[in-house]
């Protein structure tokens, strides 16, 4: 279903946005095809950094991108991005907020209109093809949102705090929603959370970035924890909350640059 099979290797990534700002440096990662990492860590230390530079959307100052063993040097189709708010056209439905991108790709308009209403099934649509955004509460527009990337089958997700503007409940609902959705299209999935507990619950392993400019330590990767809590989890398990107050400790360990620099 996915263009390629979505092997992703950072190797020494770093960004430089001049001055002191280091934003981050020395990322070294590899995600094999269909895994799902969740990046965690304090705010600043440069999560969205890296899934810009992975994206292609900044140019690294150090290090490369490599995915299926092509360097990213930009934007691309086999990668999909879905940022927190939704970006969808208002004056559009569901059924061509999706087929947009399609019809930009060149797929005719009846044939972009069909695989769009297969996506909007995909991510529990189906009967809201025709509402228009304002219409959908939070949690249904980044469905659209997530559909709208799905049909352009990238062989990897990159997700930048999906759902952090949704309600709890609405947030716990999409989690699910995103986890049968992944088992559904098997895409490689990197995802930038604030939540512990949400990366935990959707990720195989989470990364956890430390430092960051404003600690003047350039962000780096601090640890990476798997998470081997099986297909269904639960989020009250003594498992599941062991491993979360695990890597809640490494976020909350600070790198030893940055404890020589206090
Ligand atoms: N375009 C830019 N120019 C200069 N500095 C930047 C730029 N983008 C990010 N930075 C700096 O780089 C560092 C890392 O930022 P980044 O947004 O990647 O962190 P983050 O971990 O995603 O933070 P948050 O959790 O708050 O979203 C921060 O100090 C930020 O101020």
């Amino acid at each position: 279903m996915t263009t390629g099979t979505g092997h992703l290797a950072i190797d020494g990534l770093g960004k430089h946005y001049g001055g002191d700002t280091f934003a981050m440096r020395d990322v070294t990662l590899e995600v094999s095809p269909g895994e799902a990492i969740a990046v965690v860590g304090a705010s600043g230390c440069g999560k969205s950094t890296l899934l810009r530079l992975v994206a292609g959307f900044e140019t690294p100052t150090e290090g490369r991108v490599l995915l299926d063993g092509r360097p990213v040097t930009g934007p691309g189709p086999d990668r999909g991005v879905v940022f927190q708010d939704y970006g969808l056209f208002p004056w559009l439905s569901v059924r061509e907020n999706i087929a947009y991108g399609l019809r930009e790709r060149g797929v005719h308009r009846r044939e972009a209109l069909r695989q769009a209403t297969e996506h909007a099934e995909l991510v529990g649509l189906g009967r809201f093809v025709d509402a228009y955004p304002h219409t959908l509460s939070g949690g249904m527009q980044q469905r659209v949102g997530i559909a709208r990337v799905l049909a352009l089958h990238p062989s990897v997700l990159l997700m930048d705090e999906p759902l952090g503007a949704l309600d709890a409940l609405t947030r716990r609902q999409m989690q699910d929603e995103l986890v049968a959705i992944r088992r559904r299209v098997g895409t490689t999935l990197v995802l930038v959370t604030h939540s512990i507990e949400e990366a935990v619950y959707l990720a195989d392993r989470v990364v956890v970035m430390a430092g960051g400019a404003s600690h003047g330590v350039p962000g780096q990767v601090s640890a990476v924890v798997p998470v081997d809590l099986g297909d269904r989890r639960d989020t009250a398990a003594p498992d599941f909350q062991g491993l979360a107050q695990q890597i809640g400790d490494h976020v909350h360990s600070p790198l030893p640059e940055q404890e020589d620099a206090a």
